[in-house]
């Protein structure tokens, strides 16, 4: 991975664009000898004001990239670069980023204005309070700036924790599954929110959750992890719709996972002939989101039975059999059909074809 991005001009000679804020190369960590790598050749770059999400199961690495880029925890292999400097052995307190923890502890001693102003340092000192209330102005609790943490909901807390982070005005944030305290309402609202200001402050931002609806919502780029890899990056509506491996597909929400004998742009598949989005030869595997295919009346007794039904409001879930084999599909819920009945099944859209 290159540290700066090139690109071309319209006369083919190449143009030095600007580092990117960070670059992450080959990023390695094993805790213990014997143990397996928490964190293996992670590679990445973010560009400001750019949103990534770091999404994957609990163990699979996130937490652990997050501390190398902080400086929490020591590289034993690969590099961190800021704005193409390489910062991989200095401590956190050089580096300007600000970190939320899940836990986003607020000190208890001091009124909301004073947690704020803590974060000031870079201010003198008598300029601090009123630019304290700015911040807080900005997540919306000015007016409660002389209240103390613990007369503060959760989800008010959580912000107050925020205010205190771009109170210090970093140029890289850092949240570690920081919504995760809230409830589901809450939490929607808050993401919002949080995103808005992010983006109003022009910073970079790099979110750890397993969250894949979090991810999807919140960021500009979702990164999947599974096992210390970083498997595919990209924005969310790409990775969503053309996952590079089963699992990114699974992970990112409802699939089918189809095995399929493919000629050219088609592929030959236990449900019928279904198109594919590269010219291949052979045996694939594909995946097709359960929504990218349609349920109708069957002529006869050869369609796919409905075995479970989940009514979700706006729209329906359903398991299918078809030969022997199970699918799912995701239609508007305007029309319902019922357990046992029979349908056809048809894909809508290009099924995509895996890499393993
Ligand atoms: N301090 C530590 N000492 C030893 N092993 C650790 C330590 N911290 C993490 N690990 C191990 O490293 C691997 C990656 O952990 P990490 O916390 O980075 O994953 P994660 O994706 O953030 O998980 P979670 O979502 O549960 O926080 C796991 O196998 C974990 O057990």
């Amino acid at each position: 991975m290159t540290n700066l991005n090139i690109s071309a001009d319209p006369k083919g000679s190449p143009i030095r664009l600007a580092a990117p804020l960070l670059s992450v190369n080959g990023l390695t960590k094993r805790y213990r000898h014997g143990d397996p790598l928490a964190v293996e050749d992670v590679s990445f770059s973010l560009g400001n004001g750019e949103i990534l999400a770091l999404l994957g199961p609990s163990g699979c690495g996130k937490t652990t990239t997050l501390r190398m880029i902080a400086g929490f925890e020591t590289p034993d292999g690969g590099e961190i670069l800021l704005h193409g400097k390489r910062v991989t052995h200095l401590p956190p307190q050089q580096r300007r980023i600000g970190i939320v923890f899940q836990d986003y502890a607020l000190f208890p001693h001091m009124s909301l204005g004073e947690n704020v102003a803590f974060a000031m340092r870079h201010i003198a000192k008598a300029k601090r309070p009123a630019k304290a209330r700015e911040w807080l102005d900005l997540v919306g609790l000015a007016d409660l700036s002389t209240r103390m943490p613990d007369e503060l909901s959760g989800g008010q807390q959580q912000r107050v924790a925020l205010a205190r982070t771009l109170a210090a005005e970093p140029e890289l944030v850092l949240l570690d599954e920081p919504f995760s305290n809230l409830d589901a309402a809450l939490r929607e609202s808050t993401r919002k929110e949080v995103r808005r200001l992010f983006k109003a402050a022009g910073t970079s931002v790099i979110l750890v959750t397993h969250d894949q609806a979090e991810a999807l919502s919140f960021a500009d780029q979702v990164g999947v992890m599974h096992s210390g890899q970083l498997l595919q990056m990209d924005r969310p509506e790409r990775i969503y719709q053309t996952p590079a491996t089963a699992f990114v597909a699974e992970f990112l929400g409802h699939t089918n996972l189809l095995e399929g004998m493919a000629d050219g742009e088609i592929a030959q598949t236990a449900l019928g002939p279904v198109a594919i989005d590269h010219r291949q030869q052979g045996p694939v595997r594909l995946s097709l989101r359960p929504e990218h295919l349609s349920l109708s009346a069957a002529p006869d007794d050869h369609g796919a039975t409905i075995v479970e039904r989940e009514f979700r409001g706006h729209d329906c879930y359903y398991l299918l059999e078809h030969h022997g084999q199970r699918f799912c599909a995701i239609t508007p819920s305007h029309i319902l059909w019922k357990i046992g009945e029979q349908v056809c099944l048809e894909p809508q859209r290009t099924a995509t074809v895996l890499r393993d």
